[in-house]
């Protein structure tokens, strides 16, 4: 059987009388990217937290590479949040600095060619990035550990098209191939080309899980057409 990456068992998650998740089981192999589709509020960011190890599940278990969600798994888990976790003040060196004090397996030269990739410089004061270039800085952060599981919240929402481009072939060359990436978005169509499998999510539920090809193949559809129908109001 193949290595399993990020296993959810039976996941529920409240907060307060919301429920946020509901009985969330699905399990990624090595060496995907998987992309994780739902429109606005159906438990995207939860569910990445939770396999991040920053918040805990009211029910069920989570694991990485077989280890259940905690401190040891943090560090074989690189997590892109949605909000930028750098500091106004600091110029991009500063942000490579900080990464390379936090993380053990920062990968300093692979942080300056993405940079190079993403026409960023580190002499660039972060206050003055624009969102795009932002998120593109947030990218190279995350993608410069040598993590097995890479976690990225909506790596291209509130991004032009063209930034969305460059961030979609950054993700392509810097990805590496033993490691494994869930990329939530609900901006399917722009996106939908790297993904190897796709997880639909709606109302805290997982309702479809499938390969990219089978989708094409088997429904011959786009996953775009396929999240449209499956998300038609
Ligand atoms: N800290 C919180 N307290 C209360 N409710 C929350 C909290 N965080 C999220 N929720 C609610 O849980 C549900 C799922 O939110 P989540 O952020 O996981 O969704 P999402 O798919 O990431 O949405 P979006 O695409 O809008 O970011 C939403 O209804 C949201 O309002």
């Amino acid at each position: 059987m193949e290595e399993s990456l990020l296993q959810f068992q039976g996941i529920s998650k409240s907060y307060g009388s919301k429920k946020a998740l509901r009985d969330v089981t699905f399990d990624i192999g090595a060496g995907k990217i998987v992309g994780l589709l739902g429109t606005n509020g159906s438990g995207k960011t939860t569910l990445m937290k939770i396999a991040a190890g920053l918040i805990r599940p009211s029910q069920g278990t989570a694991s990485v590479a077989g280890i259940p969600v905690g401190l040891s798994t943090k560090a074989i888990v690189s997590f892109m949040p949605d909000r930028p976790l750098t500091e106004s003040w600091m110029k991009v060196s500063d942000a490579l600095e900080f990464s390379r004090d936090f993380y053990a397996d920062f990968d300093e030269a692979k942080a300056r060619k993405m940079l190079d990739f993403m026409n960023l410089s580190t002499r660039d004061r972060i206050s003055s990035l624009s969102k795009g270039m932002n998120e593109r800085l947030q990218l190279t952060l995350a993608l410069s550990r040598n993590a097995k599981l890479y976690l990225l919240d909506e790596p291209i929402g509130g991004v032009d098209p063209v930034a969305r481009t460059k961030i979609l072939d950054a993700i392509v060359e810097f990805y590496s191939e033993d490691s494994s990436m869930l990329i939530s978005t609900h901006l399917v169509r722009d996106i939908e080309r790297i993904f190897d499998e796709v997880i639909f999510i709606r109302d805290g539920q997982v309702v479809m899980q499938d390969e990219v090809e089978n989708i094409r193949i088997k429904h011959g559809k786009s996953v775009d057409d396929m999240f449209k129908e499956v998300f038609a109001e």
